[in-house]
């Protein structure tokens, strides 16, 4: 990639002067505090004893700290420019942190007013990467400004890099300086350890057009209610695993959702001119770049094929580094192959990892999950300019509803007691007569030619991605359900690629009475469509209700 050195009275220039400011209302707060029993207990209503501190922080340094779920830090930009990821603090206003390790950087020299409720790990740093961020921000810029003068697509990014090596930072970094020249990127998540404005499982691309918030970054659920920034409704297909690379079933249907993604992708780029010359930036899963299994190079490479990628950033890997330049640099891209552009070739950079990247263990991701998931539905109204939403919660006859499960992934052998017996109709046992038809108690219609996904799933057995489940099962508590844009009778391989239209939340299961308690987000009838159980993934969360 071809960047100019870092200049930081060009920066000042271009990227301060043409940045908007936000306005206070437009404020949000980190979501979800408040799980029972996950460590997420709200911050106790005893006064704390909170200490007020004044950083200054020079030119070109950051101000790190760590704060922990139910514990909050408080800051205050007293003067000078900073930005957490990109994203601009203004003068004045608090902004308040939960639940988040993050970084403030100045690029001029600022002094921050910090009020810690509680002994948090926080330092100062003179050395971090920006600088080679923002190289990299003005390369893509004038990459842009090609595309938009030849009527071009613009850059295709994709950022790979072991777990917590700043992925996800560097992405929301390049994303909020291009929205700060008005730009309007695609940004896409591989990545379904976390969702990004959606729930965890989810792999998602949402044009991103206003401002991202400095309490929230990308924000979390947009899609069950108002939100108090300008709403970037995405696109959501549901994966529902955790690790593509896990196995053979499990990357096969990682490509399949990410191909329908990147499909959709590139239709909305043919559509959308801002879009299409501000290109798309996309995130991936960790797994990738930590093992050296034939399937994460597989993947990698169908995700460089699928969205057409011209430019690759490796974040803390040498060896992920020689190996995606051997295999890539240089080599044309996908939409040159196919004859529908320039020629046009691929360009792998390494970029340095920052020393404040942190591990994020599996208590605090598993919190942050579940912090997501709860604010989906409930909103963020229990913190500063958060949005309250009233979640309604309805019990269900099981048998009006199209409920899947997803077979794949499924590697708990305790399970396969429970696919073998809660998933045949009415009961039955093996010894049951092969012919014997699905019973579907609602329409009295036979299931193997209704639905051709239970049939296929109870014929097939290995080599099926979904089982239709005909009675409640205990298992589905405190679990979510994905509310597909498919029929309650389409194929599977439709359930399987179609998007997901939002999402309901187990609350209770009546298998005598054939009832489910379901919370959603917005009241309602749960829609005709075929609903996904994916079982392991996102991991349930007790005691939401
Ligand atoms: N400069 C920094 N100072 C402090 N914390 C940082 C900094 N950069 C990143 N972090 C934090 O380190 C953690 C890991 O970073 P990030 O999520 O960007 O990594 P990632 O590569 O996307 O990880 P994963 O693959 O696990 O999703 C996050 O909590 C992030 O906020």
């Amino acid at each position: 990639m071809h960047s100019r050195p870092y200049d930081s009275a060009n920066l000042d220039d271009i990227l301060f002067g043409a940045g908007p400011g936000f306005d206070l209302c437009n404020v949000m707060s980190l979501p979800g505090l408040g799980l029972p029993g996950l460590g997420l207990e709200e911050p106790s209503e005893q006064p704390q004893t909170t200490e007020t501190t004044q950083h200054e922080l020079s030119s070109g340094s950051e101000w790190r700290f760590e704060v922990a779920f139910g514990k909050c830090v408080k800051v205050r930009l007293l003067n000078g420019t900073a930005e957490l990821f990109g994203t601009e603090l203004i003068e004045g206003p608090t902004y308040t942190f939960s639940g988040t390790k993050a970084a403030i950087f100045t690029h001029h020299g600022c002094t921050l007013e910090i009020s810690n409720d509680a002994p948090q790990s926080e330092y100062s740093a003179e050395e971090t990467p920006m600088a080679e961020y923002v190289n990299v921000h003005f390369a893509l810029e004038t990459l842009r400004n090609e595309a938009q003068a030849r009527g071009r697509d613009g850059p295709r990014v994709l950022v790979l890099g072991p777990s917590n090596a700043g992925k996800t930072s560097l992405l929301k970094t390049l994303t909020a300086y291009a929205i700060r020249l008005g730009r309007q990127p695609i940004v896409v998540n591989l990545d379904p350890e976390e969702g990004v404005l959606s729930l965890p499982g989810t792999l998602t691309a949402a044009a991103i057009r206003a401002l991202l918030d400095v309490e929230e970054g990308w924000g979390s659920s947009p899609m069950s209610g108002p939100s108090a920034i300008p709403v970037k409704l995405p696109l959501v297909y549901n994966y529902g695993l955790c690790d593509p690379v896990a196995d053979d079933r499990s990357a096969a249907h990682y490509k399949a959702v990410l191909s329908k993604l990147a499909l959709a992708v590139s239709g909305r780029l043919s559509e959308d001119p801002l879009a299409k010359e501000a290109g798309v930036l996309i995130d991936t899963p960790g797994t990738l770049a930590n093992t050296t299994k034939s399937l994460a190079s597989n993947i990698i490479q169908h995700i460089v094929s699928e969205f057409s990628i011209s430019h690759v950033l490796i974040l803390g890997s040498e060896r992920l580094y020689s190996d995606i330049l051997r295999r890539f640099e240089n080599k044309p891209t996908s939409s040159t192959t196919s004859n529908h552009h320039h020629n046009e070739t691929i360009t792998v950079a390494k970029l340095s990892k920052s020393g404040g990247c942190v591990d994020r263990d599996m208590a605090f991701m598993r919190s942050f999950r579940a912090a997501q998931i709860r604010a989906y539905f409930f909103g963020t109204g229990h913190l500063t300019n958060g949005i309250t939403l009233s979640p309604r919660q309805q019990q269900v006859d099981f048998n009006q509803l199209a409920i899947y499960r997803l077979l794949i992934g499924d590697q708990d052998p305790t399970n396969a007691t429970v696919s073998a017996d809660l998933f045949r109709p009415g009961g039955q046992d093996d010894n049951d007569d092969e012919d014997e038809d699905i019973y579907n108690p609602t329409t009295n219609h036979s299931l193997k030619s209704q639905h051709p996904a239970a049939a296929a799933a109870a014929e097939g057995g290995a080599g099926t991605i979904f089982q239709r489940l005909t009675s409640p099962t205990p298992a589905l508590q405190s679990h979510i359900l994905a509310i597909m844009n498919a029929d309650p009778d389409a194929t599977e391989e439709d359930i399987q690629t179609s998007g997901v239209i939002g999402f309901l939340y187990v609350a209770e299961v009546d298998e005598t009475r054939g009832k489910i308690s379901l919370l959603s987000p917005v009241a309602g009838r749960v829609p005709r469509r075929a609903i996904v159980w994916s079982r392991g993934w996102p991991e349930e969360v007790v005691g939401i209700v």
